[in-house]
């Protein structure tokens, strides 16, 4: 069935309707990833947004049992080439557009993607809608117009409960703010002994727990509205040592006195190069992140980079100068890949090690 795009300046794109037919209003971001939109789709990073994928066809090894990234997808809509209605794989459970219509998720296949993405880099990202044919036009273009950014997404898509992923290593609290179970997964693999804690949960709570480690995971949105994780992480930091990944690693940021802002049209793709300043590597990683911390905010605080992303320059790592502390602004847990940056959860498991044989001492900071 025909129908299409409509964006905020008033573009159309007629394309071809696949999966659910609900109208929702999204950013449009596009991502430029080969393989994995399985883990797009339900990465909940993408919460509220609609994600064009540039790879020209989609679908064609359907959707699987064991690659979701969370169990309900939150994105409001997907914009592909071509879609593949007859997927051939083993591990295929069903088609993308099935998945789509079960999930209630709207689909535009068809269109130009690469005018598309054009459109996004030089305008920056727009606010779009998928509509039926008989929409007039020009009303929801200014509906777009007027339409806010989204808000409170992490609200949404962290756990309402604490759960245990129960292991045999060291204890680490990991913070959902809509995290990615690749994470999990990962913590998992080396044996940890973990609980996932909601968003909002305080740093006395999280002390109380008696963690030998603090994982902050990835997250939707503007970091700035998640007041109460910066709160916590001043209260923890020097005392546990901490790993912060996407949203987790902005959140540090300001928590240390540092600024964010938003990217013109964000990264989100699996082969976006990075350089690891401490070892002169070039780390090729997988990114999704529409916000920034500002390189010139970190003059005067205690974070030092140590990763630049060699596309544009902007911040991808930081560590605390003086306590247990590293963030990357990009996804070691990467799935389906690239691997480059795993290493960086074996680090955070020999900082735990290291921390617990020195022991903290009187004004409880933890030195490297
Ligand atoms: N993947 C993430 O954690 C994204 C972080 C943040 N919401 C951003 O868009 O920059």
């Amino acid at each position: 069935m025909k129908r299409q795009l409509i964006l905020e300046d008033g573009t159309v794109f007629v394309g071809k309707g696949f999966g659910s037919e609900r109208e929702l209003i999204g950013e449009v971001v596009f991502n430029t990833g080969m393989t994995g939109y399985q883990e797009i789709l339900s990465d909940p990073s993408y919460c509220s947004q609609i994600v064009t994928l540039t790879y020209p066809l989609i679908g064609n090894y359907g959707i699987n049992r064991d690659d979701f990234e969370s169990i309900e997808p939150t994105i409001n809509g997907l914009i592909v080439k071509e879609f593949c209605e007859v997927p051939s794989n083993f591990r295929s459970q069903y088609p993308i557009d099935q998945f789509l219509k079960d999930k209630d998720i709207p689909g535009l296949a068809g269109i130009d993607t690469r005018k598309l993405t054009r459109k996004i880099r030089e305008h920056g990202i727009l606010k779009g809608r998928i509509c039926s044919m008989d929409v007039n036009v020009d009303e929801i273009v200014s509906e777009l117009q007027k339409a806010e950014w989204q808000r409170d997404q992490v609200k949404q898509v962290s756990t309402k409960r604490s759960y245990p992923s129960p292991g045999r290593g060291f204890k680490v609290v990991l913070v959902d703010f809509g995290m990615k179970h690749g994470i999990l997964r990962e913590l998992t693999l080396r044996n940890c002994d973990v609980i996932v804690v909601p968003y909002d949960t305080t740093a006395e709570k999280i002390l109380s727990l008696d963690p030998d480690g603090i994982m902050l995971g990835n997250g939707p949105g503007d970091p700035k509205e998640i007041t109460e994780g910066i709160e916590m992480i001043k209260g923890v930091l020097g005392k546990i040592p901490l790993f912060g990944i996407c949203l987790g690693h902005q959140l540090v940021a300001l928590a240390c006195g540092a600024d964010t802002e938003r990217l013109k049209f964000g990264h989100r793709g699996s082969n976006h190069p990075v350089k690891n300043l401490e070892t002169n590597r070039v780390e090729i990683t997988s990114q999704n992140h529409g916000y920034t911390v500002r390189m010139e905010s970190l003059a005067g605080t205690d974070l030092s980079v140590t990763h630049i992303a060699l596309n544009d320059g902007t911040v991808e790592g930081l560590k605390h100068i003086k306590y247990p502390a590293f963030t990357v602004q990009y996804h070691p847990e990467a799935s389906p890949g690239p691997e480059d940056a795993n290493y960086l959860f074996d680090y955070f498991i020999d900082l735990m090690e290291t921390s617990k044989k020195v022991g903290t001492n009187d004004d409880k900071t933890l030195r490297h």
